[in-house]
């Protein structure tokens, strides 16, 4: 692609050097630079990409996008220089691929919990209605049928466009993707034209990365301000900063909601271990999945779906018939009538609600065992809440261990523990091997009890300081079931 073409509305303070340049890939990792290349340099959390340039140049790249102009500017090469490298990478991965997003009818998912779930279930919705639907979310990417294992929630934005170019050249009428707040402050979503964003919830998570609560509201927010007026805006009602989200956008703002006033209403009319019956908008359907936060998951889904111009009848008759995301409420039983429930909670609101969900749904004298860990190199704030919240809700916690990534796992169960009143110490135990934790889980539990394995969900490994040994909640407790 020519420069020029690529350059068009890029906001670029400073050109030097030669114009009339082919570029053929672009990147901001110098470790992949290919020959005529261009290279982004992108200020990140451990390092800068402006200390790679001249590493990227001797790679073969011959147009630098920078902040910073080099004190020496190597005369083979052509610098644009820009204010946001950021900014700029997500309008250039556009331009490169096309301009992809405004080619179909792409919906992205915010909030802590349950944009996974929301976005699976559009995904299996719209292909359920017949359409070519594309997906991105944590779990995996989709093209139809076709997977593409995901990275990230959010892709960077050279794999986004990419991958949204390619759903575009198989025939994609839509896409619903994953938009998370670590993508808006790194601008991965600059420049894509959504027809539509969606609000799940908004609770304790990632205050590592945002600092404070107040900013990663903002984080959210923002992506709803950046949605134009063509574009559909839903947001949960019942959430308390649910209308925050919305108070700058230009887009068309609908709510929903099953306690307060919105467009889309719901009730939960039964619940049960395999599935719930809802009443929406005055039809009532048997849903698969369960617990009141799917509810709302569901009604989301409703909602954009009416947005999206469908018609009420077929898109609550494939409501009923479709399946959530993996990991999430997952049941395994044993032959003595044990009932394993792997989650993705990871996060005090979603541990909560999983619990409650459960209590809601056992019977009298079933015990509830919970085996939970939380994630080395993540807000370490949550861990105390997290365990907190399972020893409320549980009859017996086995504190153990999650991805520890580069942190020791011990340190990160001694920051859990510090959760645990004194008085509850007696019903909770610490066992770091997460393999073993589970097993004595599934030993202490008597026929009818409930052991729920949370915070890894559909993950099948666990990553200890940058490796990925192969792990699987839901094996584990199938093997372990399959002994007893
Ligand atoms: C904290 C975070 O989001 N980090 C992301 C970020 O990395 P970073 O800021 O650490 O980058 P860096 O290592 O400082 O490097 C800065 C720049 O120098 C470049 N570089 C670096 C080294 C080199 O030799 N040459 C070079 O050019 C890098 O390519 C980069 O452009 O930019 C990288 C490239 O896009 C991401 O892969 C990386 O995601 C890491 C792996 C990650 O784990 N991210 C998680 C926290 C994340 O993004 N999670 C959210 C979901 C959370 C949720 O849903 O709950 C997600 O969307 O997945
Ligand atoms: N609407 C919801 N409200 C609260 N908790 C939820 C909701 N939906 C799902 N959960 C809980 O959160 C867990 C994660 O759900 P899901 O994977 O859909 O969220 P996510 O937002 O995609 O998470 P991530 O940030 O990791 O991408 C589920 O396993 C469940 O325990
Ligand atoms: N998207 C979330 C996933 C957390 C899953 C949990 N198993 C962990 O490792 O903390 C994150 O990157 O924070
Ligand atoms: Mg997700």
């Amino acid at each position: 692609m020519k420069l020029k073409e690529l350059l068009h509305a890029i906001p670029v303070k400073q050109l030097e050097g030669p114009l009339e340049v082919t570029v053929e890939s672009i990147c901001f990792d110098s470790r992949i630079v290919a020959s005529n290349s261009l290279f982004v340099a992108v200020r990140g959390v451990h390092t800068d990409g402006h200390l790679y340039i001249e590493k990227a140049i001797g790679l073969g790249a011959t147009v630098l996008v920078v902040e910073e102009l080099p004190e020496q500017l190597n005369e083979a090469v052509t610098y644009a220089l820009v204010d946001d490298s950021s900014y700029v990478l997500g309008l250039l991965a556009t331009n490169f691929y096309g301009d992809p997003s405004k080619e179909l009818k792409l919906v992205g998912v915010t909030g802590t919990n349950g944009k996974t779930t929301v976005a699976t279930l559009l995904f299996n919705l719209f292909d359920n209605l017949g359409y070519q639907v594309g997906l991105i979310s944590t779990v995996e990417n989709k093209i139809g049928d076709r997977i593409i294992p995901a990275t990230h929630t959010t892709p960077d934005p050279i794999a986004l466009n990419k991958l949204l170019r390619e759903m575009v050249e198989e025939g994609c009428d839509y896409c619903f993707m994953e938009v998370s707040s670590h993508a808006v402050v790194q601008q991965r979503i600059a420049g894509l034209r959504f027809a539509g964003g969606i609000f799940t919830n908004i609770t304790h998570d990632h205050l590592d990365f945002h600092g404070t609560f107040d900013n990663y509201i903002k984080a959210k927010k923002k992506f709803f301000d950046d949605l134009d007026r063509y574009a559909f805006a839903l947001t949960n009602a019942d959430d308390r900063n649910g209308n925050v989200m919305l108070q700058n956008t230009f887009a068309h703002k609908k709510t929903y909601g099953l306690k307060t006033m919105a467009d889309f209403k719901a009730k939960v009319v039964e619940s049960h271990f395999d599935g719930m019956l809802l009443h929406i908008d005055g039809h009532e359907v048997w849903v698969k999945l369960v617990g009141g936060f799917n509810a709302y998951n569901l009604l989301a889904v409703y909602g954009a779906a009416i947005l999206l111009e469908q018609e009420t009848v077929k898109v609550l008759t494939a409501m009923s018939e479709i399946a959530g995301a993996e990991g999430r409420f997952e049941t395994v039983r044993s032959q003595s009538g044990i009932v394993g429930i792997v989650d993705y909670a990871h996060t005090p609101d979603a541990v909560e609600n999983v619990l409650e969900t459960i209590r809601d749904l056992r019977s009298a004298g079933q015990q509830i065992i919970t085996v939970l860990g939380c994630g080395g190199d993540r807000d370490k704030t949550k861990r105390p809440e997290m365990a907190a919240v399972a020893v409320k809700l549980s009859d017996k916690v086995i504190i153990t261990s999650d991805n520890p990534r580069t942190e020791d796992p011990l340190a990160i169960i001694k920051d859990m523990e510090a959760g645990v009143d004194s008085r509850d110490r007696k019903n909770v135990f610490t066992i770091a091997e997460r393999k073993e934790a589970i097993r004595a889980a599934c030993h202490l539990a008597q026929p009818g009890d409930i052991v729920l394995v949370a915070g890894k969900g559909h993950e099948k490994y666990q990553e200890i300081q940058g490796v990925r040994h192969h792990f699987d909640d839901r094996e584990i407790l199938e093997e372990t079931f399959n002994e007893q």
